[in-house]
């Protein structure tokens, strides 16, 4: 179901009572004409929410094995970067941006598409194959973003972010100040001219003046708690790409050192504390989910942003241009297809090993299964199921219900479930009772959830 979020609410001007850090500084005819290119969804309800925390997770603790390709992940203070489909060289900014090659930047992984894009694409918010580019920035608290636009020459419009992990904010026309006269540097921010709240659970779609004639930036004090953004993008096809570092390698077997220093803040941040999940946000509208508009989602929504952009004509001359640099462009008529090599290295594997995973969450056999069988696997189904069973059958209690949505998860799952309670129950930090959380390699090709081996040392006297 597809809920549009009411921002005004949350906007404050001067006049208002909040505390300074939450007060847009402009005008009213400023604050407006940025916001109207700004556009919130709720698509997502809280369990949909935690499953993508979840997965959020998985997916760090993949990077933290250093099993992303060698361009995918970028750190730098308090925020972590992670690049999947397209990523990009800064090149010391102001339209000097460039692609990395697609070969050293690991594709979008299985269960964006399916959780994010398949449902945007479904409620109309998007285009189908219009996403071909995610950007994942996970901040610890303080965490930031200097002001900046997104590269309009690498990225088309309208973008989309979706805020997890906590309720953050995203300051138009503001600008980051640093003091390094300090250790560790501190950062501080100048009034912006609109503060809009980014709350988690939330899809925010940029277009139009506020992408195109304002930065924006994330000030530290809007970064209370660990908050995750995750950004949705298409890309310019007559972009600037770089030539390939390598064929598709993963960071672990191309550069330990940096390996080292991602597996030592991907550990950072899976070790902060989730927060419960709270509704904070107003909806304008509710749009009920009728047959007709399951049918015909295109009729219901009439954006200008969902028209197909017609494709830039790149000039010759700017084309031998770049050639001349070494920089090639993008000859995509999309939808991107993960070819024989991306599914290969999408676990960061050999190319030796032989058995290829094609998936890439431990969980997507399961899903696989359930997609043959026209199921998703979740509670929904399993209760259509129960109505539709013979009597006897009906009368299987609740129990025996969770107990089978319980045992379709993977072992793994199910084990980390299991420690999960075990350490809330007994207050135990997340290490102890965790054995699979550990760099050990063979876990992706196994589910097993094998108990740690301990070497016997010889005995001596
Ligand atoms: O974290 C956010 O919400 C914004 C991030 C952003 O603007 C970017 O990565 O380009
Ligand atoms: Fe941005």
């Amino acid at each position: 179901m597809l809920r549009i979020v009411d921002f005004g609410p949350d906007i404050h001007d001067k006049e208002s009572k909040k505390a300074d850090q939450y007060i847009s500084h402009g005008s009213a005819s400023e604050r407006r004409e940025i916001l109207d290119g700004i556009k919130g969804f709720s698509i997502f309800d809280a369990d949909d929410v935690e499953d993508l925390e979840r997965n959020c997770t998985s997916m760090i603790e993949r990077g933290g094995k250093g099993k992303f390709r060698v361009k995918s992940i970028d750190i730098s203070r308090l925020r972590m970067k992670y690049f999947f489909g397209h990523g990009y060289d800064y090149g010391g900014g102001k339209g000097s941006e460039k692609f990395f090659n697609p070969k050293d930047i690991s594709p979008i992984p299985e269960w964006i598409y399916e959780s994010i894009i398949e449902k945007m694409e479904k409620t109309g918010i998007v285009d189908k194959n219009w996403i071909n580019s995610v950007v994942i920035n996970d901040y610890e608290p303080g965490g930031f973003i200097v002001q900046h636009q997104d590269p309009p020459h690498l990225f088309e419009r309208p973008i989309f972010i979706l805020t997890l992990f906590s309720d953050s904010a995203l300051s138009f026309g503001c600008n980051l100040r640093f003091d390094r006269t300090v250790e560790p540097v501190e950062v501080t921010a100048s009034d912006p001219i609109l503060r809009l709240p980014m709350q988690r659970g939330i899809i925010t779609s940029f277009e139009g003046m506020c992408m195109n004639e304002i930065k924006h930036c994330v000030r530290p004090v809007d970064t209370k708690e660990r908050r995750v953004a995750i950004i949705l993008r298409r890309i310019c096809e007559d972009g600037p790409v770089l030539e390939p570092l390598t064929n598709g390698e993963s960071l672990r077997n191309f550069d330990k050192k940096l390996h080292k220093k991602v597996q030592k803040r991907c550990e950072k941040m899976l070790a902060s504390k989730i927060l419960p999940y709270e509704r904070s946000f107003h909806l304008v509208e509710v749009k009920r989910e009728t047959e007709k508009s399951k049918a015909a989602p295109k009729e219901k929504v009439k954006e200008p942003w969902r028209k197909q952009p017609k494709p830039k004509k790149e000039s010759k001359k700017r084309k031998e241009k770049l050639k001349k640099k070494g920089v090639g462009t993008f000859e995509l008529d999309r939808p991107i297809e993960k070819d024989e090599n991306d599914k290969q290295w999408n676990f960061g594997d050999s190319p030796e090993r032989v058995s290829k995973r094609v998936e890439w969450s431990s969980d997507d056999e399961q899903k696989e299964k359930n997609k043959r069988i026209g199921k998703t696997g979740d509670m929904a189904d399993l209760i259509y199921d129960f109505h539709h069973q013979d009597k006897d059958l009906r009368d299987m209690d609740i129990k025996t219900i969770e107990r089978k949505v319980h045992m379709q998860k993977s072992r793994k799952q199910r084990g980390r479930e299991f420690r999960d309670k075990i350490n809330s129950k007994f207050g135990f930090k997340t290490s102890v009772a965790n054995s699979d959380s550990d760099s050990s390699d063979s876990s992706d090709s196994s589910e097993e959830v094998r108990p740690k081996k301990t070497r016997i040392s010889k005995f001596t006297f």
